[in-house]
């Protein structure tokens, strides 16, 4: 078999083919096994292989992962890495999520991001799901920003508007499960970390300025994100059992790579991008699909992009100062 290759983009955006890689070994198969020493192995792996040392890392969620046109793609001298080709990681298997990770800069800000990301639905633990935030967290990001798609419970949301996360309720964690159950790494962080502040403030003051700026203040909001562990939608129960915990969209993410961030002392942020409406009416014949989830992603990839982009080169900004 040929050893697995990273694709580095020409200045014309041409892939072409890297240095070979070693042949990717296999996934840990318990929590135990995904040691410090094994995560800084993969991470080495990535630093052998760029230049660009990126402080900021994005997760790309539904709709923004896909093929042309998205925020990977605006990534210049980039290299990219297929899933497949990184020794111990997991591969994604939900269409529209295309399962590359691809370093390169962000406007002018150096970044690492993912196309694609793992779900607990996919068969994989929590614990793998959030894997690469720690490979992030030892190539050298200091800031995950992370994106989904959610269906919207707020009366006030429209499909399509943007909801900047400003906490969660981890309804996984509540039934018995949390990225970070198992044997505790110290080195990664402590054994029980806070997360009451996990979506950072001055983040989300710099994500609401982007959207004054970009003057999307009227497809904006600030909201409560919860993760179910999907894959089926919700019933018309659960939504309004949500709707009465305060919950403002829901979704299946994004929650184990936030408290697996903040664990290891990352600062980080995260949005929803409405997709579709809940549904609370035993009468309607509407019903979720995937389908929209992804065409609702493609139709706002511009403005998430624009946004995206802002922000980061507001962060580094910030830090800069
Ligand atoms: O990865 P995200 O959270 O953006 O994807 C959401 C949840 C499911 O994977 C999918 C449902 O359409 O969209
Ligand atoms: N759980 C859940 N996830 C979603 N992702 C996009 N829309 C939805 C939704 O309505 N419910």
């Amino acid at each position: 078999m040929s050893p697995a290759r990273a694709m580095v983009q020409d200045a014309n955006g041409a892939a072409a083919a890297a240095k070979p890689l070693a042949n990717s070994s296999k996934l840990p198969k318990e929590v135990s096994d995904c040691t410090y020493e094994l995560i800084e192995s993969v991470a080495q792996f990535l630093l052998d292989r760029v230049s660009i040392r990126p402080k900021i890392g994005i997760i790309c969620g539904s709709g923004m992962d896909g093929t042309t046109g998205c925020l990977a793609d605006a990534l210049t001298d980039s290299t990219s890495f297929p899933y497949e080709t990184i020794p111990y990681f997991p591969t994604p298997t939900v269409p529209g999520h295309m399962g590359r990770l691809v370093f390169g800069y962000l406007g002018d800000v150096p970044v690492m991001c993912m196309q694609g990301r793992f779900h607990y639905y996919e068969g994989y633990p929590l614990w793998k799901c959030a894997m690469p935030v720690r490979v992030m967290k030892l190539v050298g990001v200091t800031h995950l920003l992370a994106s989904n798609a959610a269906g919207g419970l707020n009366d006030k949301y429209r499909v399509g508007d943007i909801m900047i996360i400003k906490d969660h309720i981890n309804l996984l964690g509540f039934a018995g499960n949390n990225p970070l159950m198992g044997p505790n790494d110290e080195r990664f962080g402590p054994r029980f970390p806070a997360i009451n502040r996990a979506y950072d403030v001055n983040v989300r003051r710099m994500a609401k300025q982007v959207a004054t700026e970009m003057d999307i203040n009227n497809i904006t909001h600030e909201g409560v994100y919860s993760v179910v562990g999907g894959p089926s939608f919700e019933t018309i129960a659960e939504i309004r059992m949500l709707g009465a915990l305060g919950v403002d969209a829901v979704g299946m993410s994004t929650v184990h790579e936030v408290i697996t961030a903040r664990h290891c002392g990352m600062t980080s942020f995260a949005f929803s991008l409405i997709t579709n409406k809940s549904v609370t009416d035993y009468e309607s014949y509407e019903e979720p699909n995937h389908e929209e989830v992804i065409d609702m992603g493609k139709q706002r990839e511009p403005v998430l992009k624009e946004f995206i982009t802002r922000l980061v080169k507001k962060i580094e900004d910030d830090r800069d100062e």
